[in-house]
């Protein structure tokens, strides 16, 4: 911009802003509607050429409505170009894979274990092999976003999903069907770091969080989705798998090629001292709208990092020793932890296994149901997407583990209502001879459920249960009983019996399927995305990678703990034992959000640094700040704040 240019900018912006100071101290109490249009105002006036000329034009006296009314158009043309939104979408097709390929393995599973006959620890491998491998490559995707940026990492995690779906659709063995997945894993883990960091730092402020926000969107798009190809190839049921676990590659390769044309985030570039580049990127991602006051906000930020924290030493060291991100960082961390801790993983991989527990006895109903759950999710996050830039981050994650906590009690109390009504074992044959006769000691059949080589065979008179048994599961098939009159289906017609192996006979099956959809209604719109966003915002650019990675691989870490341990909790605590440890978990997430977490909703990331300032678990009492917005404005050479409170002292 030439100097005449920018001197017209200044005092443009030094009309409108004494123009907002009279209009003040005429209405001393302006609507929030108004202070927000005049917000808009001062940000469009910056950048606008045909403001400037209104702004001569009409410099005299009666010019001020033309002003303001040009002030208006020309903000109502300030869009943001569709390229931003075109480069959240590639990025978030990270996301759908993630979704993808954590959703499709229990369908394929069902399939996998018949044709390749695998016991139960191949079977544990080849799910928590991935998730076990996103937790190591998202804590080494921060040195690897730091080192080669955002976008080369995003290359490498498409470039990861494609060849690893290409292993599993093509394996012959199992040992190759567990590098397949060990390779998706990595993927997986990158992008769940990256893809997040990427979109806030090409997003500008006042769509961060939406955009952000539609990353998770495409995670529970991408497990939707697996929840639909998992229904449909179960009936073929040679092979299916192959189209379940490659299907995968699709997606892997549309990102792959497209990012070969997308850009570098401006941040990571800028930081590493590549201006044009950075520049002529951010003028692509803004439009219309003049960039200078944002590169200069970034390129100040950097050099006043680099004075505060110096450049020595591991970075992981350096937010630990300097408060405000280590305040960040274990916000951050504490985020993910919780989100994991309250059971949502409990909840996606073994939905069709809960609603079997608590009675639904089809294997195919089950499996549809369970895309039924994953369908909310994914219904819910869009919520969230609408939700995040209107109630801010803090409320929505408050809100929604509250709602994830009650719906946790109802589960809770479902699957205890039902173990109180359990059937009695009424009747206990003796075993044929070298048969097991183990399960014969349990007296009730949800004792009888909770052991896995044990399944319950009864009768029904007018609703009621008779003559039931505890027996030994077939280990060959769970379908059918190891021996007696639940051995197999002919016998099942002619003695009028049925088998039920993870599950006992209830009335109350209803309250598992309420609880599932009302968990997925409070926690999709919050806890799911949220973690994510703030994540992505809260780190100084310094730190922004290594935190990522830290928070990512601790999200990683306890989906992996709280998820293959639930099975076994469920032996130890009951079913409703565990429902009520998860709720617990919960609970003391409410506190931590309600203490540490701050509201980032329309602050610059350069901005949100400061909200770490103080002391950890002062947040609850700094609210007042929320939905203040701070405007940063060139003035002759200078960078000054413009709050609401003080624009009329910019003169
Ligand atoms: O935010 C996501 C989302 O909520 C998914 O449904 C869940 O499977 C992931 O673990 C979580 O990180």
């Amino acid at each position: 911009m030439s100097r005449k240019a920018s001197d017209n900018v200044e005092y443009t912006l030094r009309s409108l802003s004494s123009l907002m100071g009279e209009r003040r101290r005429k209405q001393p109490e302006p609507d929030a509607a108004s202070a927000a249009g005049e917000r808009s105002l001062l940000a469009a006036a910056e950048s606008t050429a045909s403001l400037q000329s209104a702004a001569a034009g009409g410099g005299g006296g009666g010019g001020v409505g033309d002003l303001e009314r040009a002030a208006r158009r020309q903000f109502q043309q300030d869009e943001t170009p569709a390229f931003v939104y075109v480069v959240a979408v590639f990025s978030a097709l990270g996301g759908f894979l993630f979704g993808y390929d954590t959703g499709v393995v229990s369908g394929a599973m069902l399939l996998l274990k018949r044709q390749l006959s695998l016991d139960a620890l191949w079977q544990e491998l080849l799910v928590s092999s991935t998730v076990g491998a996103a937790a190591v490559s998202a804590l080494a995707g921060g040195a690897l976003n730091g080192v080669l940026g955002r976008r080369a990492a995003i290359l490498l995690a498409s470039a990861l999903f494609a060849a690893g779906s290409a292993v599993l659709a093509a394996a012959g063995n199992k040992e190759t069907l567990l590098a397949g997945r060990l390779v998706v894993g990595l993927g997986i883990g990158i992008a769940s770091m990256t893809v997040p960091v990427y979109i806030a730092e090409v997003s500008p402020p006042n769509l961060r969080g939406r955009l952000v926000t539609i990353n998770t969107l495409f995670i529970t798009g991408g497990q939707f989705f697996a929840s639909v190809v998992d229904g449909a190839f179960s009936y073929l049921q040679k092979d299916g798998w192959r189209y379940m676990l490659g299907l995968a590659a699709i997606p892997a390769v549309i990102q792959f090629f497209g990012f070969l044309f997308l850009p570098e985030s401006p941040r990571w570039l800028i930081q590493k001292g590549q201006i044009q580049k950075a520049r002529r990127i951010l003028s692509q991602m803004r439009g219309n709208q003049t960039i200078d006051e944002e590169y200069d906000s970034i390129k100040n930020n950097i050099e006043e990092e680099e004075k505060e924290v110096g450049s020595a030493g591991p970075v992981i060291c350096r937010i630990l020793s300097h408060p405000p991100t280590r305040r960040a960082l274990i916000v951050g961390c504490g985020l993910q932890m919780f989100q994991q801790l309250s059971g949502i993983n409990t909840i996606m991989y073994y939905s069709a296994t809960i609603l079997q527990m608590s009675g639904v006895e089809d294997d195919r109903l089950a499996i549809w149901l369970a895309s039924v759950t994953a369908f909310t999710n994914f219904i819910f996050t869009l919520v969230g997407v609408w939700l995040v830039e209107k109630v801010g981050r803090r409320k929505l994650t408050f809100g929604s583990l509250a709602g994830t906590f009650v719906a946790l009690i109802i589960l809770a109390l479902g699957f205890l209502l039902s173990a109180q009504v359990s059937p009695r074992v009424t009747f206990k044959p003796v075993a044929p001879l070298g048969q097991n006769a183990s399960c014969t000691r349990y007296s009730y059949c949800n004792e009888c459920m909770l052991d896995p080589d044990c399944g319950f065979c009864y009768k029904v008179n007018k609703s009621a249960v008779i003559d039931s048994s505890c027996i030994p599961v077939n280990k060959a098939s769970t379908d059918e009983a190891a021996w007696g009159r639940c051995e197999n289906e002919t016998k099942f017609k002619t003695e009028e019996v049925f088998w039920a192996y993870n599950f006992c006979p209830t009335p109350y099956s209803w309250t598992a399927l309420l609880g599932l959809i009302l968990y997925l209604v409070f926690f999709a719109p919050g806890m799911g995305p949220m973690p994510w966003t703030v994540n992505s915002e809260i780190y100084p650019l310094w730190a922004r990678s290594t935190g990522n990675a830290c928070s990512s691989g601790i999200n990683w870490i306890f989906n992996v703990l709280v998820s293959l341990t639930f099975l076994h909790t469920a032996e130890y605590l009951t079913y409703y034992g565990a429902f009520f440890l998860y709720a617990g978990f919960a609970a003391v997430g409410l506190l931590f959000i309600y203490g540490c977490l701050p509201e980032t909703k329309g602050k610059k990331l350069e901005e949100i640094e400061s909200l770490f300032d103080n002391r950890l678990c002062s947040c609850g009492t700094s609210d007042s700040d929320e939905g203040r917005y701070i405007e940063y404005i060139r003035v002759k050479g200078s960078n000054y704040h413009l709050s609401d409170n003080d624009a009329s002292d910019v003169e």
